[in-house]
């Protein structure tokens, strides 16, 4: 039915065909996604944004397999997810998706290190040598090699996104989604954050979402796709804070 999936030569990492997501039926029915058309594609840094309520996170759990569609197909990595069962995506997941969120979610009891490789170990997967060398190179160029012994909760905001990062990129998966990973941050480690995940696209070739209210945070990424009413209502290349501050202000009055 839907003829175009990506695969892993393919632009597109996460294809959205005509997707649709409500919750609740009949008139109390509430459309978090009204028929989506969007491909995010491979190694750029998309940022999603929109008011409060337009979809964003519903677009990232559709995207990432946590959540089911009402309608339409969705493809990550050439896999259709709208077909699969629970467990096919979980280890779709767990083989080609990393997480950043705001609140950093690492394990508190673990080191930076054991942080760092947990991926691996959910995945049943023994780190090979040259999975290490990739690993020992991310902890120096995110400056953690100082660290690599602490517990999370001996760093400091800043520190402990840099851990985050680290952890998405090293299983090298498809893509990464961040949700809102500067908000609690300040805004020295939130520029530091994500002048990382801009390099990790740059240099590593590392597919990016983030969801984000922060025009700053938007105008570090290659694309801004804004979402109002469940719609994908304003896709841009790379913009400056105020011109997405002003993008934001206009896509809030499109009507859906
Ligand atoms: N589990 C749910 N049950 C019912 N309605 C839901 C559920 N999850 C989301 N919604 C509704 O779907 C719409 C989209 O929600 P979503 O969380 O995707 O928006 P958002 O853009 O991420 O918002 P925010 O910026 O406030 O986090 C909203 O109207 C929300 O109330």
């Amino acid at each position: 039915m839907f003829t175009t999936p990506t695969r892993p030569n393919d632009p597109s990492v996460v294809s959205f065909r005509q997707v649709s997501k409500s919750y609740g039926t009949g008139a109390g029915a509430v459309h978090a996604l009204a028929e989506v058309d969007v491909d995010v594609r491979r190694g750029e840094f998309t940022a999603i944004m929109g008011p409060s309520g337009s979809g964003k996170s519903t677009f990232m759990n559709v995207a990432a397999g946590l959540d089911d569609v009402t309608s339409g197909g969705v493809f990550l990595d050439g896999q259709p997810l709208h077909t699969m069962d629970d467990t096919a995506r979980t280890m779709l997941r767990r083989r080609q998706v990393g997480f950043v969120f705001q609140s950093f979610n690492l394990v508190p009891t673990l080191t930076v290190a054991e942080n760092i490789v947990l991926p691996f170990q959910l995945a049943g997967h023994r780190v090979s040598p040259d999975e290490q060398q990739w690993i020992d190179h991310l902890v120096h160029v995110l400056g953690l090699t100082e660290r690599i012994g602490h517990k999370p909760a001996e760093l400091s905001g800043g520190q402990q996104q840099r851990v985050a990062i680290a952890r998405a990129l090293a299983p090298r998966p498809a893509i990464i989604f961040a949700d809102e990973p500067t908000g609690n941050l300040d805004t020295r480690s939130s520029s530091e954050v994500l002048q990382l995940m801009r390099s990790a696209a740059t240099e590593y070739g590392q597919t990016i979402a983030m969801v984000s209210h922060d025009p700053i945070a938007a105008s570090y990424a290659d694309r801004v796709l804004v979402l109002a009413d469940g719609r994908v209502v304003a896709d841009h290349g790379r913009l400056s804070p105020q011109q997405i501050s002003q993008l934001l202000l206009t896509a809030e009055g499109v009507p859906a």
